[in-house]
This record gives C-alpha cells, sequence and structure tokens, in this order.
C-alpha cells in the first residue's frame, strides 16, 4: 500500500483586528494578531502516480472542486509541473465560517504536505505568495509562526504573544466574512499603529459591533464569557474567546459554559503545530 502521511491543520485567532481602510480591489487594509491553537482539523495524503487530485471527504455545502484543499493540489500541481496525483482525506473538526481560519489552514496544510511529498522544494515564500491567491489567511498558515499582519493580512512580522489557555466558544451560525466586510456600518478608519510590539491595550476587533449587531447568538456568547474574562471575537466571527492562565480554570469556565453552548479549550501556540509536525519527519 502506498505511504500515508497525516498531518495537522490547526485553527487561529486574532488577537486583535484593526481595519485601517478600503483598497480599489474591494480587499481592506487590516492590521491583525494573528496566533495558533493546538487544536484543529487533520488531512491525511497518498501519493498517486496517475496524476488526479481526489479528495475523498465529503463536505457539506461545498463542492469537490471548490473545496480549498482540492484547489490548493491543483495550483501547487499546475504551478509546478509535477506528474503526481493525491489522495486526501480530512477529519473536519473546525467549524466553518468561524473565524478560526479553517478553510485556509487546510489550504496550507495541503501546499505544505505535498510540498513534502511530491518532493518540490518550495520555500516558503514561494508557498506563501501562492497560498495568498486562495485566501488572505493562507500566508501565516504556510509561515507557521503568531504574526502581526498588515496589508490583507500578508505581510507578516514574527511576535511572541503570551500562550494562554483559551475557551473558545462556537455559536451555531456561520458568519461570511464577505457579507461583514461590504457592511455600511463597518468602521474603516482606526489609525495604524506604528509602534513594535503592539502596545497593550490595542486588543480591539474592529468587525465586532457589526457582527455582535447582526448576529443574537454571538451577542449572547460574548456576554456569557464576559463574565470571566475579557471575551473577544475572532476575525469575522462567529467564534468568541478568552484567555486563562491555566488549563483548570479554561476548563472550569468552559464546564459551566457548555452546558449551553458549543465550545472548547485549547492552548495558544505561536509555532504551528504543523510546523512542529514537519520538523519531526526531518
Ligand atoms: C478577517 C480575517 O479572517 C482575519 O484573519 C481574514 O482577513 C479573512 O481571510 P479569508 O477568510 O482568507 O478571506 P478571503 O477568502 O481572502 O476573503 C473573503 C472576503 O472577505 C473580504 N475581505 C477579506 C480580507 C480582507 N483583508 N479584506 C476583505 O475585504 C473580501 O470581501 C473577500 O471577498
Ligand atoms: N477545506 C475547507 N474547509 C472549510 N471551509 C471551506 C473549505 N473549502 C472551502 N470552504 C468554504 O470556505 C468558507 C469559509 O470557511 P472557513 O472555515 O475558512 O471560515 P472562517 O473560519 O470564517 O475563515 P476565516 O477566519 O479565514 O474567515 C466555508 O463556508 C466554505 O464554504
Amino acid at each position: 500500500m502506498t505511504e500515508r502521511l497525516t498531518l495537522p491543520s490547526p485553527a487561529k485567532l486574532n488577537l486583535m483586528l484593526h481595519i485601517l481602510g478600503r483598497r480599489e480591489d474591494g480587499y481592506h487594509e487590516l492590521q491583525t494578531l494573528f496566533q495558533f491553537l493546538d487544536y484543529g482539523d487533520e488531512l491525511t495524503f497518498a501519493v498517486r502516480d496517475d496524476g488526479v487530485i481526489q479528495l475523498h471527504t465529503e463536505f457539506e455545502g461545498v463542492p469537490h472542486d471548490s473545496n480549498l484543499i482540492v484547489k490548493a493540489a491543483k495550483k501547487l500541481q499546475q504551478q509546478s509541473g509535477t506528474s503526481l496525483g493525491i489522495d486526501i482525506w480530512i477529519n473536519k473538526i473546525l467549524p466553518m465560517g468561524g473565524g478560526i481560519g479553517g478553510g485556509s489552514s487546510n489550504a496550507a496544510t495541503t501546499l505544505l504536505g505535498l510540498n513534502h511529498l511530491w518532493q518540490l522544494g518550495w520555500d516558503h515564500d514561494r508557498l506563501a505568495a501562492l497560498g495568498l491567491t486562495l485566501g488572505a489567511d493562507v500566508p501565516v498558515f504556510v509561515r507557521g509562526h503568531a504574526a502581526f499582519a498588515e496589508g490583507v493580512g500578508e505581510k507578516l512580522t514574527p511576535v511572541e504573544p503570551e500562550e494562554p489557555w483559551y475557551v473558545v466558544l462556537v455559536p451555531q451560525v456561520s458568519v461570511s466574512t464577505a457579507e461583514i466586510f461590504s457592511d455600511p456600518l463597518l468602521t474603516r478608519n482606526s489609525s495604524p499603529i506604528k509602534v513594535r510590539p503592539v502596545p497593550k491595550g490595542n486588543s480591539r476587533n474592529d468587525c465586532l459591533p457589526v457582527v455582535a449587531r447582526r448576529y443574537p447568538e454571538v451577542r449572547n456568547a460574548l456576554n456569557l464569557l464576559g463574565k470571566f474574562t475579557e471575551a473577544k471575537l475572532t476575525g469575522t466571527g462567529s467564534c468568541v474567546f478568552g484567555g486563562f492562565p491555566s488549563k483548570a480554570e479554561a476548563d472550569k469556565v468552559s464546564a459551566l459554559l457548555t452546558e449551553t453552548l458549543t465550545g472548547f479549550v485549547a492552548k495558544g501556540s505561536n509555532v504551528s503545530m504543523l510546523h512542529r509536525k514537519l520538523q519531526s519527519l526531518l
């Protein structure tokens, strides 16, 4: 049997997110702080020599060829000129439309996994540039280090924020990123932060007022978690999170809140678990 490789595909959080303006192409200039979670999906790959790219796991509402996993594999195959193909399976646990970057992370895991299995020898710069054509959040997952991001999210400076335990609540609504970014009420004029590292007190997410207004489920999650710690929105939501100094404290709060809401506890991590796994293969 062909050798199989299983790789993690972690979630991300936006610890803050400021919107500085809107570009002519409709995309928004941001400043955001990305950190990974030791929590995510798992992708399994097996090389095939007939050039076929086949994702074997079905996604509700996402046709095979629209899946970011398949799109990433096809682009890398075309641009590298390899004659090899791939079978892919995924154990999907990350909520879709949750603002924790599941789709982008899956694309990045696919790019790094195939670069390894197809022995392409592409560096991270080249993979991140390809990744950016798939989504604004793909480059940070390719690089695998917590980062302060600018531009549309592609100009990355590595950072070392604290690594607390997080309670992440998952309101049962899928938020469309495009919908939030096109809301007329969105604040798009935050002043650029010029000081590094980003001074404390800049943890605001400019998307929060618009998301909370549109989604009562998100409002409810923010209120409930806010009784225990500063409750924040990641990306354009729907997920809401708060940090705790220990797993025990995070577990205690999670146990109380998940009686009525869906959620999980995970450690913040400045080095993606995907990169830790890839490092161990070398
Ligand atoms: C908001 C964040 O989650 C922060 O991490 C990301 O920047 C969103 O990244 P993503 O989901 O990979 O986003 P994409 O798939 O590239 O874009 C989805 C839609 O969001 C809007 N969008 C996204 C990123 C950005 N900087 N400005 C935007 O206006 C665009 O309308 C775009 O059509
Ligand atoms: N492999 C994939 N995993 C999840 N979603 C995918 C995938 N491929 C395509 N999609 C589509 O992308 C949409 C956004 O999914 P994703 O999980 O990345 O959202 P998100 O967590 O809000 O992302 P972000 O934080 O980057 O905005 C989904 O609703 C789905 O239609």
